[in-house]
C-alpha cells in the first residue's frame, strides 16, 4: 500500500496495511524506518544551518518528484482499481485504517514510536550523520573502506534495511541495481551512523543518482511484476540516498567560508539534484512503462481468472449434475433394495407355503400309504384265509373225490369180479358140461384164468395200496387241518387270555392305585406319628437328662468307689479284706489290720471298715465298674465336666481299671460314640477330640507326641475363665472319628511311656496320666449347644517314703507324686469346706492346675480308690482308704451344665 501526504508535505511515508499481505501481488517490503526530515532540519540545532537549508531545498525538489509520481500512480491505481477484476482490491482502500497516515490531517508526521514499530532497527541519534561527516577529518583508508556501490553488492548490507526475511528477499532482489538506495537508507533510516561514512566520498551524489537511474529495468521484475508501488519505495530510498550522500563536510565547510562559496555550492548541489531529478524522472517513465506491462499482466491474469472461474462454474455445474445423478442412483438403489427385499419376502412366503404344502402332502401320502399298507395287510390276511379255506375245501373235495373214486372202483371191481366169477362159473359149468373131455384144457384154461385172476388180484392189491396212500394223504391233510384248527383254537384262547389279562390288569391298576393311595395315606400318618414320637422322644430325652443329672447331683458331685483287685497266683500273704454287704450293690469294705499283742499277751486284730458309694470286690469285672460310671460319662455328653480318677498305691490296679483293653477309657469312648450316634436321630451332632498328657515330676508331657519329645516339648496349660475350659497348648489333639481311634491313642501313649521308662523306673507308675476327651455337641432342631469334658486320670502310685526307701531320682519322683496327691487332697478338702469365694489351691501342683475345671463346683468327680489285696500293702491300703473316706465325706457344690441355646 502506498500512502502519500499532501504534495507540500515534508514527510512521505509508504505504509502498508497488514491485511494487504494476502493479495496475490507480493507487496513491497516496508520502507526502512525514517524520521521526519522536518524534525531533523527544524528541531535539531546541531545540524549546520547551511546543510539544513540544502536539505530543505532538496526536500522540495524531491517532493515535487514525488507529487509527479503520485499523480502518475494515483491515476494508474485508479485505472487499475476501477476495473472489475477478480483480484483482491488494492490495498489503498484500507488507507484510512493505517496507523501511520491520516488523510484528515494531511501529511502526518510519523512519530518515532510508529517508525520504530515499523522497523527492527533502532533509530540512530539525530546527529549521527553529522558526527561522521566532519569535513576536516581525514577520510579513512581506501583499502579499509568500501564504496557504497561495493557494499551494495555485499549481502550483509541489505540487512540494514531489511529486518524481516521478506524484506531481505526484497532487498537482495534489488541489490544489484540499488546500491545508491542503500546508501540513502543508511542516512535516512536509523541505520547506525558508522555505516554512513563508508560510502566513497569520491563518488558524487549525481553519480549515485545516475547509478540509481541506470538500474536495469529487470530489477523491478524482482518485485514480482505486480508491485505497482515500487517506485514510491524508490523515491523514499532516493531521498534517503540524497541525504545519506549529502556531503556534510562541505556543508560544514560552507558554514565556515563566505557566502559566495556557499551559493556556488548550493547551485552545484541544486544542479546535481536536478540531474538526479531527471534521472528519477526517467526512472519513473520506465516504471510507468513497466506499470503498463504489469497492467497487461493483470489483465492477462484477470482473463485467466475469468476462464478459471468459468471452468470452476462448469465443474460446479457438472458436480451438481453428478450429485443429482448420484441422488437418483441412490434412490434407484434403495428402490431396487426395497423391491429385492419385497421379492425376498414374497419368495420366503412362497417357500414357506411350498414347505407347508409339501409337508401336508407328505403327511397325506404317509397317511395314504399307511392306509394302503393296512388295507393290503388286511387283504393279504383275507387272501391267506381265503386260500386256506379254498385249500381246505380243495382238500375236502379231493378227499371226497378220491373216496368216491375208490368206492366206485371198488364197486366196479367187485361188480366185475362178480360178473367175471359168475361168467367163469357159468363157463366152467358149461365147460364141465360141454368139455368133460376137455377137462385138462379146461383146467389149463382155468389155470390161465386163475393166473389172470391173480393178476387181477395183484391189480386189486395195487389199487388197494393206492387207496391206502390216498387215505394216508387224507389222514395227513386231516391232521394238518386239525393242527391248524388246534392252532387257531390256541391262538384264540391266547387272544382271549390276553384280553382277559388286559382287562384284569386294567382293573388291577385301579385297585393298585387305590391301594397305593391308602398306603401313602397310612405312610403319611405313620410319618406324622413318628414325628410326634420323635418329638416326644426329644422331650423325654431332655427330661431324662434333667432327671439323670438331678440323680447325679443327689448322689453328690464327688463320689468315691473302691475296687479291690484280685490276688495273682504268684502272690502270697493276702490281706484280710471283707465285704460286709456282699450283695450286688456293695458299699462297704473292711480291712483287717495288723495283729496287735496286748500286754496281757492277747493277740487282737482290728477291723477297719469303710463305706463308699460303691465297693467292687476282686471278682468284679471292668464291665460292672463301667456300669456304675456310665451315667457320669453320659453327663459329659450332656455338657458337664466330668473327672474320673484312680487313686491307690503302686500295683493296686489303677492302670488295669482305667487303660486296659476293656478299661474305663475304651468303654467310655465307646459309650460316647454309641450315645452320640443315638442322639443324632434327635438332632445332636458331636465333635470329639482326645488328648493324652502326663504329669511327671511336675512337668506336663504329651503322650501323643513323638517319643523323643516326651521330656523336651513343653506343654502349657491355659484356662479360659469365661468358658471355664482348659486349653492345652502345644499338645497333640486327635479328632476321634471312631471308637477304634482310642486303641491307637492308648497304644501310642503306652509306647511313649515305655520308651521313657528305665529298668529302675516304670514310667507309668511314676507319673499321672490324664486322658482328656472334649465333647462339643449341637442340636440342629432345638438349637441347643453343649460343651463337656471327660477327664480320665490314672494317678501315680502313692507311696510312703519310709516304706519305699527311695533315693535320688526315685526320691524326687516320690516326693513330687506325694506332693501332687497331697495337693489333690487339699483341693478336694478346700472345695468341700470352702465357702463361696474362698481360695482353692489349684496352682499348688501341676495335677490340680490341669484339673481345675474338672474338680469343683462346675464338674462331676468320681474317685476310684484302688486296693491291693496283699498284706504287705496293708498300711498303704489303709492310708488310701482313709484318704478316700475323707474325699467321700466332702460335699462339693452343685455341678453346672455347660449348655447354651
Ligand atoms: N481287677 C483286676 N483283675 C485282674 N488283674 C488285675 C486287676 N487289677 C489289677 N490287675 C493286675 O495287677 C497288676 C497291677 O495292676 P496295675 O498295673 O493296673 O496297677 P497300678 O495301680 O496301675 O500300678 P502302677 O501304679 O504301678 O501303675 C497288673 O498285672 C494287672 O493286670
Amino acid at each position: 500500500m502506498t500512502s502519500v501526504g499532501p504534495r507540500k508535505g515534508v514527510v512521505f511515508t509508504f505504509a502498508r496495511h497488514p491485511n494487504s499481505g494476502s493479495t496475490q501481488q507480493k507487496p513491497p517490503p516496508p520502507p526502512p524506518p525514517s524520521t521526519s526530515p522536518r524534525r531533523r532540519t527544524t528541531v535539531n540545532p546541531s545540524i549546520p544551518r547551511r546543510e539544513q537549508h540544502a536539505h530543505v531545498r532538496f526536500i522540495l525538489v524531491v517532493d515535487t518528484i514525488v507529487s509527479i509520481t503520485l499523480d502518475m500512480d494515483s491515476s494508474t491505481e485508479n485505472q487499475v482499481t476501477s476495473k472489475p477484476t477478480g483480484l483482491r482490491p488494492p490495498t489503498k482502500i484500507q488507507l484510512p485504517s493505517s496507523p501511520v497516515l491520516s488523510r484528515s490531517n494531511g501529511l502526518t508526521e510519523m512519530t518515532a514510536a510508529a517508525a520504530n514499530s515499523r522497523s527492527a532497527m533502532a533509530p540512530p541519534p539525530l546527529n549521527a550523520a553529522t558526527k561522521h561527516k566532519p569535513s576536516n577529518l581525514p577520510e579513512p583508508d581506501a583499502k579499509q573502506r568500501k564504496t557504497l556501490a561495493e557494499r551494495a553488492g555485499e549481502p550483509h548490507n541489505s540487512k540494514i534495511a531489511a529486518p524481516s526475511s521478506s524484506r531481505q528477499a526484497y532487498t537482495n532482489g534489488r541489490q544489484g541495481s540499488a546500491n545508491g538506495a542503500n546508501g540513502f537508507s543508511a542516512s535516512m533510516s536509523r541505520v547506525p551512523s558508522n555505516r554512513a561514512p563508508k560510502h566513497n566520498p569520491g563518488k558524487s551524489l549525481g553519480n549515485s543518482v545516475g547509478h540509481h537511474g541506470s538500474r536495469a529495468p529487470s530489477a523491478h521484475n524482482n518485485y514480482g511484476g505486480a508491485r505497482p508501488k515500487s517506485s514510491y519505495s524508490n523515491h523514499q530510498r532516493s531521498k534517503s540516498h540524497h541525504q545519506s550522500y549529502r556531503p556534510a563536510t562541505s556543508m560544514t565547510h560552507h558554514a565556515q567560508n563566505d557566502e559566495p562559496e556557499r551559493k556556488v555550492y548550493d547551485d552545484a548541489r541544486v544542479s546535481s539534484l536536478e540531474a538526479q531529478f531527471q534521472a528519477l524522472r526517467e526512472q519513473m517513465e520506465t516504471d510507468v512503462s513497466k506499470q503498463g506491462n504489469l497492467k497487461e499482466s493483470i489483465k492477462l491474469y484477470e482473463t485467466k481468472n475469468a476462464e478459471l472461474e468459468a471452468t470452476c462454474t462448469q465443474y460446479r455445474t457438472a458436480l451438481d449434475e453428478h450429485k443429482t445423478d448420484i441422488r437418483d442412483l441412490r434412490g434407484l438403489v434403495s428402490t431396487a433394495n426395497m423391491e429385492l427385499e419385497a421379492l425376498r419376502r414374497s419368495h420366503s412366503f412362497e417357500v414357506d407355503d411350498l414347505r407347508r404344502k409339501h409337508r401336508s402332502e407328505v403327511e397325506d401320502l404317509e397317511d395314504r400309504n399307511r392306509k394302503i399298507t393296512e388295507r393290503s395287510r388286511r387283504d393279504n390276511d383275507e387272501e391267506v384265509r381265503k386260500v386256506q379255506r379254498e385249500l381246505e375245501l380243495e382238500a375236502e373235495r379231493t378227499l371226497k373225490a378220491h373216496s368216491e373214486q375208490l368206492a366206485e372202483m371198488e364197486k366196479r371191481l367187485k361188480t366185475e369180479l362178480e360178473e367175471e366169477r359168475a361168467k367163469r362159473l357159468q363157463e366152467a359149468q358149461e365147460f364141465q358140461a360141454e368139455f368133460v373131455a376137455k377137462l385138462r384144457d379146461a383146467g389149463v384154461e382155468a389155470d390161465a384164468k386163475n393166473r389172470e385172476a391173480q393178476l387181477l388180484q395183484g391189480e386189486l392189491t395195487n389199487v388197494k395200496a393206492e387207496l391206502d396212500r390216498e387215505r394216508t394223504l387224507k389222514n395227513g391233510l386231516q391232521a394238518q387241518l386239525t393242527e391248524s384248527a388246534t392252532l387257531t383254537l390256541t391262538l384264540e384262547a391266547s387272544n382271549k387270555a390276553m384280553k382277559e389279562k388286559i382287562h384284569f390288569l386294567e382293573s388291577d391298576s385301579q385297585a393298585q392305585s387305590t391301594e397305593f393311595n391308602n398306603l401313602h395315606a397310612r405312610m403319611q400318618k405313620a410319618i406324622e406319628e413318628a414325628e410326634l414320637a420323635n418329638e416326644k422322644l426329644r422331650q423325654e430325652e431332655t427330661l431324662r437328662r434333667k432327671l439323670h443329672n438331678q440323680v447325679q447331683e443327689l448322689k453328690g458331685n464327688i463320689r468315691v468307689m473302691c475296687r479291690v483287685r484280685p490276688k495273682h497266683d504268684a502272690e502270697t500273704d493276702p490281706a484280710k479284706i471283707e465285704f460286709p454287704d456282699s450283695d450286688a450293690d456293695s458299699k462297704e469294705v473292711a480291712v483287717k489290720g495288723p495283729e496287735k499283742t496286748s500286754a496281757m499277751g492277747n493277740v487282737t486284730t482290728q477291723m477297719y471298715s469303710y463305706a463308699f458309694d460303691r465297693v467292687f470286690s476282686p471278682a468284679s469285672q471292668n464291665s460292672e465298674v463301667f456300669e456304675e460310671i456310665s451315667q457320669l460319662v453320659q453327663s459329659a455328653l450332656d455338657g458337664y465336666n466330668v473327672c474320673i480318677f484312680c487313686y491307690g498305691q503302686t500295683g493296686s490296679g489303677k492302670t488295669f481299671t482305667m487303660s486296659s483293653q476293656d478299661g474305663m477309657i475304651p468303654r467310655a469312648t465307646a459309650q460316647i460314640y454309641s450315645e452320640a450316634q443315638r442322639l443324632e436321630a434327635k438332632g445332636w451332632r458331636y465333635q470329639m477330640e482326645g488328648s493324652f498328657v502326663e504329669v511327671y515330676n511336675e512337668t506336663y508331657n504329651d503322650l501323643l507326641g513323638r517319643s523323643e519329645d516326651l521330656d523336651k516339648k513343653k506343654i502349657e496349660v491355659r484356662h479360659d475363665t469365661a468358658k471355664k475350659q482348659t486349653v492345652l497348648e502345644n499338645a497333640v489333639s486327635v479328632p476321634l472319628d471312631g471308637p477304634d481311634r482310642v486303641e491307637e491313642i492308648l497304644s501310642r501313649a503306652d509306647k511313649n511311656r515305655t520308651v521313657a521308662a528305665t529298668k529302675a523306673n516304670m514310667r507309668s507308675s511314676r507319673s499321672h496320666s490324664v486322658f482328656i476327651l472334649k465333647l462339643r455337641g449341637e442340636n440342629s432342631i432345638t438349637g441347643e449347644k453343649s460343651e463337656g469334658t471327660l477327664n480320665l486320670v490314672d494317678l501315680a502310685g502313692s507311696e510312703r517314703l519310709e516304706h519305699s526307701k527311695a533315693e535320688g531320682a526315685r526320691l524326687k519322683e516320690t516326693q513330687n507324686i506325694n506332693k501332687s496327691l497331697s495337693c489333690l487332697g487339699d483341693v478336694i478338702n478346700a472345695l468341700g469346706s470352702a465357702k463361696e469365694g474362698t481360695h482353692i489351691p489349684y496352682r499348688n501342683s501341676k495335677l490340680t492346675y490341669l484339673l481345675q475345671y474338672s474338680l469343683g463346683g462346675n464338674s462331676k468327680t468320681l474317685m476310684f480308690v484302688m486296693v491291693s489285696p496283699l498284706q504287705a500293702h496293708l498300711q498303704e491300703t489303709v492310708t488310701s482308704l482313709k484318704f478316700a473316706t475323707k474325699v467321700h465325706n466332702t460335699h462339693i457344690g452343685t455341678a453346672k451344665k455347660q449348655t447354651k441355646t
